[in-house]
């Protein structure tokens, strides 16, 4: 496969203030890739930078072979290959067929053509039988899937979304899924997409990319959880919102509201006929919700009331001959939990 981006030493500085500082960072052609991290973290931005809206402060940047040089010629032939579909798209006050010709007018396709790529693209997302209404009192959702079917007319080579299912009910959410899903399958384009939502990224995600205060990161906010602290006959434990006690050893004295990390890569899995082993303080039984490879591991999301992902070798998959639906048990000591102070 090759590599539709390659960015090197990129920083972007808005505000005054560093908010994207990328070592380097290579996105390979038919790929789908789901950008995560927590508020603020610089998904946006670097969306914005892939979009080609706004130059890097500092930095290289090589699209399909060949180095960006953000000239206002060269951008306007490189916004032709990609697309960026906004959190909040804008909707022009004209009908919904109208909206999706946006982009093919300004391409210059002839009047024939727009109709018939907008009515194919429309269909994809399930809003054929709609071209003739009014798109400004479309519902959040049916905006976003409109957005989506403009963003496709225009056949780009890199379509990228901002938080394209964080706002929308749970069909339009369904609907947007599926056609992700469904061009994630063809491979003809190169998907990028943000999101909150980690299993929503590794369902439709070939690779994800975390970002934590502008920086590419190993992992991240999978199993970051809030709830309060406490004593209990020497132990400190930790419970969820919804009751579910974790111990997090002695060593963590502080009490209050906090916010705990569980380390994926640091959890141990075992089948249930297993004996677990010594100096785990925690033993949770559950059900095995997904399963994914990725990067040559397991990403596995157990169901023990709260999901909780888990990064595992393939030898010991193939070892427990486990599948979704299958009841494991995982267990970790305290090595594998962070706490830190609540979000504010
Ligand atoms: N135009 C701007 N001027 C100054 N600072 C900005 C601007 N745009 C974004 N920022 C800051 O850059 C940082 C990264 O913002 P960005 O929107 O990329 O994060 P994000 O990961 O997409 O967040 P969210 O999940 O909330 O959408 C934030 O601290 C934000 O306040």
């Amino acid at each position: 496969m090759s590599a539709v981006y390659i960015l090197e030493n990129v920083e972007q500085i808005l505000g005054g203030r560093c908010v994207l500082s990328l070592d380097s960072l290579m996105v390979e052609s038919g790929k789908a890739y789901a950008l995560q991290g927590p508020n603020g973290s610089g998904k946006t931005t670097l969306l914005h930078l892939l979009a080609f809206l706004r130059a890097p402060v500092l930095g290289e940047v090589v699209f399909q072979g060949e180095r960006v040089r953000w000239d206002a010629r060269s951008l306007t032939a490189l916004r032709r290959r990609v697309v960026l579909v906004e959190q909040h798209p804008v909707m022009f006050t004209d009908t919904v067929m109208k909206n999706v010709c946006y982009g093919l007018r300004k391409r210059r396709v002839p009047g024939s053509r727009q109709q018939s790529m907008a009515k194919e693209c429309l269909d994809l997302v399930g809003m054929a039988d709609q071209e003739h209404r009014s798109a400004h009192l479309l519902s959040g959702g049916e905006i976003q899937r409109v957005a989506i079917a403009r963003a496709l007319a225009c056949q780009p080579d890199v379509l990228l979304l901002d938080e394209p299912i964080s706002s929308v009910d749970m069909e339009n959410a369904g609907r947007i899924e599926c056609l992700l899903e469904d061009l994630r399958k063809k491979g003809r384009m190169t998907l990028i997409f943000s999101t909150h939502k980690p299993l929503e990224a590794l369902r439709l995600a070939d690779e994800r990319i975390f970002l934590s205060g502008g920086r590419r990161v190993a992992a991240g906010g999978e199993n970051m959880v809030s709830g309060t602290l406490y004593g209990e006959k020497g132990r400190t434990l930790f419970r969820t919102a919804n009751g579910m006690e974790i111990g997090v050893s002695a060593q963590h004295v502080a009490s209050g509201q906090v916010r705990l990390v569980i380390r994926p890569e640091k959890i141990r899995l075992f089948t249930l006929e297993e004996a677990i082993d010594k100096g785990m303080e925690n033993v949770f039984e559950g059900r095995i919700l997904q399963m994914h490879e990725e990067n040559g591991q397991i990403s596995l999301v157990m169901d023990m009331g709260m999901p909780l992902f888990v990064r595992t070798s393939r030898q010991w998959l193939m070892r427990a001959g486990v599948l979704p639906g299958d009841r494991i048990r995982a267990a970790w000591g305290p090595e594998a939990m962070d706490l830190l102070p609540p979000s504010s």
